[in-house]
């Protein structure tokens, strides 16, 4: 039998049971009897939705310092064939939620038993992949009561290897916004398409066309990504659609790009209107402003880490994922880093499966740096 630590089996208890945004039940009632076996003394525990908050209350508090962990899992199947592979079919932790998790647990658990002087506030936050639990989250009446006064937050990095932190002072992370284009145009016989509205043509076109915007409407020297992730239409072989949906998510470095790429969207769907006679509705679905790191807090959290036994740590260049832990940082001050956790396979991946060795090493380098954080001033 595989010796695990603690938090690498409650990882993998976590992993077996990934749920989509605001429907992780089982996840919180996991979480909620795992933090009710700690000790009580200096816990405060408060449910939001399917998310939760735990108030570690500081021997003579300065200050508030939250920590946030994301819960959520994606809608892929997973294939990774791990004996703790996901028994939830076609929900998987694809993006490290499970990790995430256990290692707020293991940071949590250390304080309960041995509390600094400062206040801690965890957050384990629902919706992250969609439609984004930490905006609602920040407006809550908890979180006004509690509101921290820096928050930290950590996402698993596939790429690097166990032991590293990467992270830079400022953008870290892109502005997104999901993208839903409907197209419904008139269907008909395959053999009669001058009598029908092809919406599959029309679909195909404005792929095409929506590439169009980052190569010839955004600043060169700044950066924008559409994605069409997923594309549907039409019924079968041999019958015209009259309907056509597709999918995506928009990425920007700037907010300004972003309101510039939606107007050059906008004016393409119209485009498509008028050239395929059909009817176009867009929907913007979940947005997520930027992570920007704050410059004084992540200068002196990378000098920390680097001092850190057994970190090694990257100044990395900003990337266009998402994370709505953006509307935090844009009223908190507080960082975000990537953890190395060396996976052969990367986010969003079917195969995703991180080192789990990071984990350990993970809670004893926050339980560092909260120590150093909530007794310093
Ligand atoms: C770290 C990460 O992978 N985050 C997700 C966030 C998703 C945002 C939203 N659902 C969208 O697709 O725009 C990402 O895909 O970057």
């Amino acid at each position: 039998m595989e010796a695990i630590s603690p938090f690498v089996a409650i990882r993998r208890d976590l992993h077996k049971i990934p749920e989509l945004g605001f429907q992780e039940f089982k996840t919180q009632q996991y979480l909620l009897h795992y933090i009710r076996s700690l000790p009580q003394e200096r816990l405060q525990v408060r449910t939001w939705k399917t998310g939760i908050f735990v108030k570690v209350n500081g021997t003579s508090p300065q200050k508030t310092i939250g920590y946030r962990a994301d819960i959520d899992g994606l809608p892929i199947r997973e294939e990774t064939g791990l004996p703790y592979r996901s028994e939830h079919e076609g929900c998987m932790h694809a993006c490290g939620h499970d990790v995430h998790m256990s290692i707020a647990l293991g940071v949590l658990t250390h304080f309960a038993h041995h509390p600094i002087q400062d206040d801690l506030l965890f957050i384990f936050q629902p919706a992250e992949e969609g439609p984004g639990g930490a905006k609602p989250m920040m407006e809550s009446d908890i979180m006004q009561e509690w509101r921290p006064d820096m928050i930290v937050a950590l996402h698993i990095a596939p790429e690097y290897p166990v032991g590293t932190i990467a992270t830079k002072e400022g953008l870290l992370f892109a502005n997104t916004s999901e993208l839903f284009i409907d197209l419904k145009g008139k269907g008909g016989h395959a053999a009669s398409p001058h009598l029908a509205n092809d919406m599959v043509v029309a679909a195909c076109t404005l792929v095409v066309q929506l590439q169009s915007i980052v190569a010839r409407n955004v600043d060169p020297l700044d950066s924008a990504v559409i994605t069409i992730g997923k594309i549907a239409g039409g019924t079968v072989q041999n019958v015209i659609a009259e309907h056509a949906r597709l999918e995506g998510t928009i990425r920007t470095l700037s907010p300004a790009a972003m309101e510039a790429v939606k107007r050059r969207i906008e004016a393409i769907v119209r485009g498509i209107e008028v050239a395929y006679e059909c009817e176009a509705a867009i929907d913007y679905g979940a947005m997520y402003y930027q992570v920007y790191n704050d410059p004084a807090l992540t200068a002196e959290f990378m000098r920390f880490a680097e001092a850190h036994p057994g970190m090694n740590v990257i100044r990395c260049k900003e990337a266009m994922t998402g994370e709505d832990f953006g509307y935090m940082l844009a009223e908190i001050p507080g960082l975000m880093f990537w953890l190395g956790v060396d996976s052969p396979h990367g986010l969003h991946h079917a195969k995703l499966t991180p080192n789990e060795e990071a984990i350990d090493r993970a809670i004893a380098f926050l339980i560092d740096y909260f120590s150093w954080k909530g007794n310093a001033e």
